[in-house]
């Protein structure tokens, strides 16, 4: 920790501003990011495959050039003050990286070492015990199992003890003793004052752990939000009730209502948020027997990633 931490004026643990990314290859992985972590906060960054999460964390890690644009982690521009950027950084990347004849407990060592910090064998130790990795220390990498070379990945990354996580899809394809353990990890090291961020596309993932919530598809970041606020937008559903006798317009006691009309008139479409306790589905359903609306058919969707991704887009134009 530096002694500015959790000073009220002290700078973000991240900064990105108006940072641009073309691949060779011409595709613009990412456009016009503007971006601020707090410290000390777990923040997701959420979004499809393929939205350019990990370029941004990459870029933000020293990993991949970034192409416009400013970043600074703790207030250091991680081009002009690269080692001490990535100093301040633990990253757990989403690809393994396996086959080694080193030992757990040497990779991890070494790995500390390779920031230039001396030999800390109790940090080391509380690092392979917070994993369940103590008994496996004298273990070659290349023997253990897909999980256990996970951990090892989580404990190399804390080795030179970061003041900021970065873990890349942390749960794609892992256990749930792994996943268990890892979340208790994580709020063990917010507890110590580590910044955490996170790529996931599960909104439940962002749900779970984060405090806040970015969203991003197609290269730009759509929104940032306390985790609560986004999940309220997040949490709509869709009933579709299909009608008896088409209607030309709704009735005026109905037009209040957040619901809609299709356009060859057999459908009524209702939006509502499935985490309030009175949807006003019922409410819905008399007032349409009161008007002698009757239907058919009726079927509830919930909006998918996808969709909400296509929404939030739509509306911020
Ligand atoms: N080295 C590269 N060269 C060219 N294009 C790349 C390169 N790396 C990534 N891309 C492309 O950039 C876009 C963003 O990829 P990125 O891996 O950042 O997305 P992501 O949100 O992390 O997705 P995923 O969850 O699938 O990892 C994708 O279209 C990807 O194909």
């Amino acid at each position: 920790m530096t002694e500015d931490s959790g000073r009220a004026d002290a700078p973000a643990a991240v900064s990105v501003h108006a940072l641009n990314k073309t691949y060779a290859s011409g595709l613009v992985a990412l456009s016009d990011i503007d971006l601020e972590i707090r410290r000390g906060e777990i923040f997701a960054l959420l979004g499809p495959n393929g939205a350019g999460k990990t370029t941004l964390i990459s870029i933000i890690c020293g990993l991949v050039n970034p192409g416009e644009g400013q970043v600074r982690v703790n207030g250091h521009d991680i081009i002009a003050d690269y080692r001490k950027t990535r100093s301040l950084i633990g990253l757990v990347p989403q690809e393994l990286a396996t086959d080694s004849f080193e030992t757990v407990h040497n990779t991890v060592s070494f790995s500390r070492g390779l920031f230039g910090l001396p030999r800390n064998d109790v940090h080391v130790e509380q690092v392979l015990r917070d994993l369940s990795l103590w008994e496996k220390r004298n273990e070659q990498i290349k023997n253990l199992s897909g999980g256990m070379k996970r951990r090892v990945m989580i404990a190399k990354a804390l080795a030179h003890e970061p003041e900021i996580l970065f873990l890349d899809e942390p749960t794609a394809g892992v256990d749930v003793e792994l996943r268990r353990d890892m979340w208790a990890l994580v709020h063990r090291l917010r507890g110590q004052g580590v910044t955490i961020i996170l790529t996931t596309h599960y909104i439940e993932e962002a749900e779970e752990m984060a405090d806040r919530i970015g969203v991003i598809g197609q290269g730009r970041l759509i929104l940032v939000d306390e985790k609560q606020a986004l999940m309220k937008k997040l949490g709509r559903k869709e009933l579709r009730l299909h009608l008896r006798e088409p209607l030309t317009t709704l009735p005026d006691s109905l037009q209040a209502r957040d619901l809609e009309l299709s356009e060859d008139g057999w459908q009524l479409v209702f939006h509502y948020d499935m985490r309030k306790e009175h949807s006003g589905v019922a409410e819905l359903l008399s007032e349409l027997e009161d008007h002698g609306i009757a239907f058919s058919d009726l079927h509830t969707h919930q909006s998918s990633l996808e969709e909400i991704f296509v929404s939030l887009v739509k509306d911020k134009r």
